[in-house]
């Protein structure tokens, strides 16, 4: 029975929940409880009692501590702060690498379990510098560890912070709107750090009517700065992945902004950025993005994976996993969800210039800029098109010769963190499609999906799951969905 000081509770940690915090038990009831490692006893203070079959509660001092506790990688989220002052986005970054990898192979095997009808275990392998050090890999994620760098640290090159009273900057504290300043931002890129400290500092002085700033750092090392206007901030706009230090995986893109290049060495002096009414108006600015030897141009504000290593990863996971016997270049092969084609060229590039591929994106600028970066595949293109909606008109619509080419289709599909949901996946499997390369950046959504192409008599083949996400809670999932 836990000892209740106040609103204070000793509690033993069990195991851990989907969404980065852990999981204890207080007199029959469950409580989530953030920064705790199952396995230990801690002090919690309850932060949410409002509902009958949950409570919340945030851990104030570790009674009794796991072996795997290590000092926060991040201090202005460590323990010796009060949990509404805790910056968020870095909710697994008190536990050993090692043991957050478990830890979320134990979510996803857990989600698979319950939600997918599905018993397997699929470890979480560490990416790029962090990974083993076993030489480089098809399209030049560096293997390895960099030298001075903690691991799991520097690899996020999209970041928003939030703009706080007295114009200070900072992500918000865990499942909350209250923006923690802060001045360290490990898991960001040196260069985004840097930069993001001078902008706090201008920003002190003049806010310039943003409720956001956006950070991005590209493959060739230029960093590009947005304020992100109040009512913008408020509908969530801006690409997946950005918020705090780790906030979600990835989302829905729609923030116009404005915007201007730091260059490589932390930008100019003049720090006003320009006004969010005027720039409002333009078209975002175009960046490149560079995978191995190619090259993606994108809008500075589009969807682009977040890990530093994450889109040379995510290409080579779906080139290794994609069942080749059953893949054919001829058939009406398809990149759904498909952004600015990263994917589509990564299939193009295994299976040869004769393959026949179609990003299908709701984005238009995106669509446009996928249509460059496929140009040079005959067989490849790029429609804008929400996908339920595609899928469904292709049902509809497809000739008997083009049932034919989607029978023998494999479907790349990396949808946003919902998943791709009920009808998609009712389309895909009515099409009788020969595989679905699954590109999965949540495992309940995930494990949903799979029951639903398993009602429908297809089966989970291979899969793995990545870490592109270390010290947040967030895992990456590519698995291969085949008829049975
Ligand atoms: C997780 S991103 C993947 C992009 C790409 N595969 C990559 O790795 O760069 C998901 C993409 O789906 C797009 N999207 C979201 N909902 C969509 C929908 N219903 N139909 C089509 N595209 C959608 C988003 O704009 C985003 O570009």
């Amino acid at each position: 029975m836990p000892e209740n000081r106040n609103d204070l509770v000793e509690l033993n940690i069990d195991n851990v929940a989907h969404g980065g915090v852990a999981v204890a038990r207080l007199e029959g009831r469950v409580v989530f409880v953030a920064d705790a490692i199952p396995g230990e006893r801690v002090l919690a203070r309850i932060a949410d009692d409002s509902k009958s079959s949950f409570w919340r509660a945030d851990t104030v001092e570790v009674v009794e501590a796991s072996a795997d506790r290590v000092p926060h990688v991040w201090a202005e989220a460590a323990l010796d702060r009060a949990p509404e002052q805790r910056a968020g986005g870095a909710e697994f970054g008190h536990i050993s690498l090692p043991r957050q990898r478990e830890l979320k192979a134990d979510v996803l095997q857990d989600a698979l379990r319950r939600f997918g009808g599905v018993d397997r275990r699929i470890e979480v392998e560490a990416i790029g510098a962090d990974a083993p050090a076993t030489g480089t890999t098809t399209t030049g994620t560096r293997a390895g560890t960099i030298a001075g760098r903690a691991p799991g640290t520097r690899w996020r090159t999209r970041v928003r912070l939030h703009i706080g009273p007295g114009g200070r900057i900072g992500p918000y504290a865990a499942r909350s709107h209250t923006v923690v300043p802060v001045e360290s931002l490990p898991l960001a890129t040196e260069a985004i750090e840097a930069e993001a400290l001078q902008v706090a500092e201008a920003l002190r002085h003049d806010r310039q009517g943003a409720a956001a700033v956006e950070f991005v750092e590209t493959s060739e090392g230029e960093v590009r700065v947005s304020l992100v206007a109040e009512e913008q901030s408020k509908t969530g706009g801006g690409s997946g992945g950005r918020s705090g230090g780790g906030g979600g995986a990835r989302g829905q893109k729609g923030r116009a902004g404005q915007s201007r290049g730091a260059g490589k060495n932390g930008g100019s002096a003049d720090r006003r950025l320009p006004d969010s009414s005027t720039a409002r108006a333009d078209r975002p600015a175009t960046i490149v993005e560079r995978v191995g030897d190619r090259e993606f141009r994108l809008a500075e504000n589009g969807f682009w994976q977040v890990h530093r290593d994450a889109a040379a990863t995510l290409s080579d996971a779906v080139r290794s996993l994609t069942r080749h016997d059953l893949f054919d270049p001829r058939a009406a092969n398809h990149d759904l969800y498909g952004g600015v084609g990263l994917l589509a060229a990564a299939m193009a590039d295994e299976f040869g210039p004769a393959t026949r591929i179609t990003s299908v994106e709701s984005d238009e600028t995106a669509t446009d800029h996928a249509g460059d970066n496929l140009a040079e595949w005959i067989g490849a293109g790029a429609v804008t098109a929400r996908v339920d909606r595609y899928l469904t008109d292709l049902e509809k619509q497809a000739s008997a010769e083009e049932r034919r080419r989607l029978e023998a289709a494999t479907m790349v599909i990396d949808p946003p963190r919902s998943g791709a949901g009920k009808q998609v996946v009712g389309s895909l499997t009515r099409l009788g499609v020969a595989q679905v390369v699954y590109v999965a950046c949540d495992p309940v959504a995930f494990a949903r999906d799979v029951a639903l192409f398993r009602e429908s008599g297809y089966e989970l083949d291979a899969a793995r799951a990545y870490d592109l996400f270390p010290h947040t809670h967030h895992v990456e999932t590519v698995g291969v969905l085949v008829r049975a």
